[in-house]
């Protein structure tokens, strides 16, 4: 790695990137017919200081080859795909590259400054300051006309300037290289236009800008540098926008006067013209590109990724200058690894920031936040005049173990129940942000997990205190703690559960298998049938149901330790000593920190697991 004199910079420094790619296949397992191919050996090159669209009919192969070029599709690729004339390192293009999907991946509870402020402080080096990289937000929202909706939550912008905050968020970065998919979908075509010039703008200041563009005005299409059209994934025509209408010529093919070019390309590309014509331009267009002409391209002993020297194409007002000087004058000590290849940011900056923008969704959540504690409450408070007092009464101590276990599964259902249905809203935005490399899953994960905690915990404690007080269990600080620790273990592990329901499924299966779940939690808690009344061969069940311990557990902090009698208002009270109702249920009096340090175990394992699941889930999406 070459270190220019005057220091170095945490800023990740490139060239700008020239991608080439050469009989590129794609295919995919498609049911019981095998595989279909989708890319057909398609060859062609993408160069810096342009803006490249992707064109053809739909199901052509736009957004597939897209997802090749990006490294966001690897399974089923073959062929070679280079970036300045060297075999791209996915692990290195990742860091310099930026990907875009058609669907705006924003989180609506933010306001447009503080996605960006969360996008620069895990996209820049810690070592720019803050107010520099305010500056470089604000100008960023100067420079794509979206700064007077600073203070617009995310959900409250029109699609154009969604679009705008999701290129935003990604320029701080300065990546030499952009992809979009179909960033114009759904824009109206002032909108469309404004992004399109945008997209120029930012491809003329040296970037590598690739977009997937369905049938454009003849005025956006003239504002593309470079045209691909697609079609039964192979390529039709490649070249500029000018000299497209003469080249179709030469096949006999005339654009119509006053005709916009694309819709004559798209009616060439949909077979209008015929199967012989349509066979007569891939053959032409594969010749073209693979002529040696054609194939010379950057020197591929200029590395890709330069520290402490400023970008030397991307100018945009000096402003990543700016940020290069700001780190380089915070530095003090040398990296050891190249600042391509790793995070801008470290695994604990990541968390602190990931855990701050969590912290603010899940406080801005309305339902998640108000209708969740306000049915706690409600939930509790029913329960507590329903059972009033039962919990000091000998009379009906098997009404106050109902009492008890009913509790718990409205914090069972509570936790996992809203997880199942949030979790897979996030997993886009997790996608996009990890694919373009703003942090690692651990650190996600992580910041995921220690802002869950507080809030489940939380709502548990309220509505477990509720209903422990009015049910009027043993006024016992000791016993009090040590049931809420139980309840709030298994709120924990069914936010976990469902998370995990919500990740590995599609949203209707885990909605209806979460409760199937909980039924066979339930069914080997031990609570309807004794542990020592399963049968056999079924019994090991009841080890992984984290009811078993949480029951196990309860009976023995209520009942056991020495409780004193009971009120017995009766003449005989069978139960009035506590220790003979837990002896019937065969538990042990001091079973309470086994339990209590199992159900820690479910907790840790299960994140992890979650961890894994997640990771899984990510690398399935390639
Ligand atoms: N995982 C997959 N399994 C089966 N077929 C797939 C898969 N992914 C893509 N395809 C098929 O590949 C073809 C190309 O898909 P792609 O999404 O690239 O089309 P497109 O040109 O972007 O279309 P559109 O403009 O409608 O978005 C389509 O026929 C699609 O059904």
């Amino acid at each position: 790695m070459k270190k220019p004199p005057g220091g170095r910079s945490h800023l990740p420094v490139t060239n700008p990137l020239e991608i080439t790619y050469s009989g590129l296949h794609y295919c995919v397992r498609d049911g019981r017919r095998g595989m279909k191919e989708i890319l057909k050996g398609l060859d062609g090159r993408m160069k810096p200081g342009e803006l490249t669209a992707i064109m053809g009919p739909s199901g052509a192969g736009k957004t597939c080859l897209m997802n090749v070029l990006a490294g966001y599709r690897v399974k089923g690729v073959t062929g070679s795909v280079e970036v300045n004339g060297r075999e791209r390192d996915l692990r290195v293009f990742r860091h310099l590259s930026t990907y875009i999907p058609q669907q705006d991946q924003t989180i609506p509870t933010l306001t447009v400054m503080e996605s960006m402020l969360v996008a620069a402080s895990l996209k820049l080096p810690s070592s720019v300051s803050f107010e520099d990289k305010l500056a470089a937000v604000e100008e960023i929202l100067e420079h794509l006309g979206i700064q007077h909706c600073a203070k617009t939550k995310a959900g409250h912008l029109s699609g154009g300037e969604r679009k705008r905050l999701c290129i935003a968020m990604e320029l701080v970065s300065n990546p030499p290289v952009l992809f979009l998919d179909e960033p114009t979908n759904a824009l109206d075509s002032s909108t469309c236009l404004q992004c399109v010039s945008l997209l120029r703008m930012l491809a003329h200041e040296g970037r590598s800008v690739i977009c997937t563009i369905h049938h454009p005005s003849a005025k956006i299409l003239e504002m593309f540098d470079h045209l691909i059209i697609l079609t039964e994934g192979q390529c039709l025509y490649h070249g500029t926008i000018s000299s497209m209408v003469t080249y179709l010529r030469q096949f006999g093919l005339h654009c119509p006067p006053y005709h916009n070019p694309a819709d004559f390309v798209m009616d060439v590309a949909v077979g209008d013209n015929g199967r012989e014509a349509m066979n007569t331009l891939f053959a032409a267009a594969k010749a073209e590109a693979t002529t040696p002409s054609k194939r010379e391209g950057p020197d591929p002993q200029v590395p890709l990724c330069l520290e402490g020297k400023p970008p030397p194409s991307t100018t945009v007002s000096g402003l990543w200058n700016r940020l290069n000087n700001s780190a380089r004058r915070a530095e003090t000590k040398p990296r050891s690894t190249p600042p391509c290849t790793q995070y801008p940011v470290s695994f604990a900056v990541q968390v602190k920031y990931l855990f701050m923008r969590f912290y603010k969704i899940n406080t801005r959540d309305w339902m998640l936040l108000h209708i969740r504690l306000g049915a706690h409450v409600l939930v509790a408070l029913f329960l507590g005049f329903l059972f009033s007092g039962l919990g000091d009464n000998a009379t009906n101590v098997h009404g106050n173990v109902g009492t008890l276990y009913f509790s718990v599964l409205f914090v069972v259902c509570g936790s996992m129940m809203p997880t199942v249905v949030t979790y897979p809203l996030e997993f886009p935005v997790l996608r996009k942000e990890t694919l373009n490399k703003w942090y690692s899953l651990k650190a996600y994960h992580m910041a995921k997990t220690l802002s869950d905690i507080p809030f489940a915990a939380f709502c548990t404690s309220v509505y477990l205190t509720i209903t422990y007080f009015m049910t009027a269990q043993p006024m016992d600080a000791d016993r009090f703690f040590r049931y809420l620790a139980l309840g709030v273990y298994v709120a924990l592990i069914s936010q976990t559960l469902g998370f995990m329901f919500g990740t590995i499924f599609p949203i209707q299966t885990a909605a209806f298998l979460s409760p199937v779940a909980i039924i066979m939690f339930i069914l080997f808690s031990g609570f309807l049938l004794s542990v020592k009344s399963i049968p056999g061969y079924l019994r090991w069940l009841s080890h992984l149901s984290f009811l078993k311990y949480y029951f196990e557990g309860t009976m023995s902090c209520i009942y056991g330790n020495n409780r004193p009698d009971l009120q017995c208002d009766k003449p005989y009270c069978h139960f009035k000593d506590p220790d003979k109702f837990l002896r019937e249920l065969t538990i042990d009096d001091f079973v309470y920190w086994k339990d209590f340090w199992v159900l820690l175990l479910f907790v840790v394992i299960l994140r992890l697991l979650a961890y894994f699941v997640l990771r899984w889930k990510l690398h399935r999406a390639r």
